[in-house]
């Protein structure tokens, strides 16, 4: 009898606190949000281990329910413009532990860590390395891994395989190229390594990326998922090379004045790193300074070939201001910086569309944070998350957003305010500026020297062309960290020929 009484009296207060958190979690913080994400963060972490964060944040700025929502009991997301510029560019608003998931290593480097002392004192030794003067300096060898080695292999493809090309390949190895030149000083020499180089990297990341997203889930499902053969023996081929690479300059005598230099230096006091540390910030320069550029890289040439009108209108801008007698020599950045307005708004709006490294972008709200748009206060120790994705697809800011429109940006500059692919503040990407001159360069390029097609029998879009608001439909993309084509095998491909006539 007694114990009867004791287990109802327990059961009937379980359920009484049960009901208060729920009561009080649904009524909490009077923002709109879905009630399962509101009661539980399990909701959310499965979205992002499944890939579906872009579409979750499509969705959520789908009828654009206000500039704030509530995605998780303690998280909330943003969407105006204004409040994410206001969020990022709050030095206060830290890191949150969210970026735990981003390490490449056993330590963290300076993407993931939350710790602003630590990541004030790195972003000072990359500095000077990602300064203007610094890339003005090394353009030639940028130019000649870059662009010069891209077009020295599509001027053979023209000749012994009838134009066939793979621009996603060809993005990935003029990256790979110039980052292991400009960053580690090496070259990746033979033909058939490089390609297969570039193999490893992708399996690499896409190892990085499913660690991370199932890093979300409860260590006992990460366990069930965590044997991957391919894609982790390839992370640690690219691991061994950065370790080689790092070894090797730690034991040669000769000291040179490039990033690797500058972080190896490191290992002396005062900041004292430890080779893990080294590894782990030599491994982030390679992944972010590769995979981004690329990415993005590839959907901007694959919109345009989406949008034959504005193909054709790019072309035309860079060929009548760098008409093309000379096909040998390749443009520089310094020719071309601010003089393809046309080129530089086609650029941003694939960056708007498709925010390859970002969907959400979390901090940790300081005290006192009141969001000017929204007018919401978030309680302090919560995390705000800047909804990149969702902001740049709101029908709210943008007309007509999933269609790629570069003349927005042409006809209101202020726009690319609105656009966060490089995030903004204190922890903005410290390659930005290298990515740009990489990305334009390449592009000027490429529309200036060739005329691109697309092959016979290219069905990714199967039977119908364009979306149900007759907007040409992307590619299929593969969304964990970055925002990949799934079958750049079938998709990516283009047949170019030599443009003869300006
Ligand atoms: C189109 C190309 C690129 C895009 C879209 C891009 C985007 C981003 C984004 C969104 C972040 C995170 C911002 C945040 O978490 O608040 C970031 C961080 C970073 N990026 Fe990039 N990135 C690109 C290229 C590069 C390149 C070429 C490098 C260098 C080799 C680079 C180095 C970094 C570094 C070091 C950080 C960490 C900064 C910090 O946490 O303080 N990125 N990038």
């Amino acid at each position: 009898m007694f114990f009867a009484a004791l287990v109802i009296t327990i059961t009937a207060a379980a359920a009484a606190l049960m009901l208060t958190t729920i009561i009080r979690r649904l009524s909490n913080y009077k923002v709109p949000g879905s009630p399962l994400g509101k009661l539980s963060r399990w909701h959310y972490e499965y979205i992002a281990a499944s890939g579906q964060m872009a579409h979750h944040a499509l969705r959520s700025s789908k009828g654009y329910p206000g500039p704030i929502q509530q995605i998780q009991p303690t998280s909330f997301s943003l969407t105006h413009p204004r409040d994410i510029r206001q969020l990022l560019g709050t030095p206060s608003a830290f890191k949150s532990p969210y970026y735990g998931i981003l390490k490449f290593t056993s330590t963290n480097s300076l993407l993931s860590t939350t710790d602003a002392q630590r990541a004030g004192q790195m972003r000072r030794v990359f500095n000077p390395y990602f300064s203007n003067a610094y890339l003005l300096r090394m353009e030639p060898l940028i130019l000649a891994q870059g662009i010069g080695k891209l077009m020295h292999r599509w001027d053979r493809a023209i000749e012994q395989e009838g134009g066939e090309v793979n621009f996603c390949d060809a993005f990935n190895l003029a990256a790979f190229s110039i980052i292991s030149n400009l960053v580690f000083g090496r070259e990746i020499s033979e033909e058939g390594e490089e390609m297969r180089t570039v193999r490893w990297m992708a399996d690499a990341t896409t190892y990085i990326s499913l660690r991370a997203v199932l890093r979300l889930l409860p260590d006992w499902l990460f366990g069930l998922f965590r044997k991957l053969p391919q894609e982790q023996r390839h992370y640690m081929r690219m691991r061994g090379y950065v370790e080689r690479a790092v070894e090797h300059r730690r034991t040669q005598g000769e000291k040179k004045s490039d990033l690797l230099q500058a972080l190896v230096d490191c290992m002396q006091p005062p900041l004292s790193l430890t080779p893990e540390d080294v590894l782990a910030e030599a491994f982030l320069l390679l992944i972010g300074g590769i995979d981004p550029t690329a990415y993005t890289l590839t959907w901007t040439l694959h919109l345009l070939m989406l949008y034959p009108e504005h193909l054709g209108k790019a072309q035309s801008e860079v060929r009548s201001l760098f008409p093309s007698q000379n096909h040998r020599r390749v443009l520089g950045y310094a020719e071309i910086k601010g003089k393809l307005p046309f080129l530089d708004a086609c650029i941003l709006e694939s960056m708007r569309l498709v925010p390859v490294p970002c969907v959400q972008i979390p901090r940790t709200c300081p005290a006192g944070l009141r969001l000017r748009e929204s007018g919401a206060e978030v309680p302090p120790g919560c995390t705000a998350f800047a909804n990149i994705w969702g902001s740049h697809h709101a029908e709210a800011h943008w007309a007509e957003p999933s269609r790629f429109d570069p003349m927005r940006f042409v006809d209101n500059p202020r726009l690319k305010h609105a656009v966060f692919a490089f995030g903004h503040g204190t922890r903005l990407c410290m390659g930005k500026g290298l990515a740009m001159m990489n990305m334009t360069v390449i592009l000027a390029n490429i529309l200036r020297t060739y005329n691109l097609a697309l092959p016979p029998g290219y069905t990714f879009r199967g039977p119908s062309i364009t979306d149900k608001q007759g907007v040409p439909r992307l590619m299929p993309m593969t969304q964990l960290l970055t925002a990949k084509p799934r079958r750049p095998d079938r998709d990516c491909r283009l047949i170019i020929a030599k443009h003869t006539q300006d």
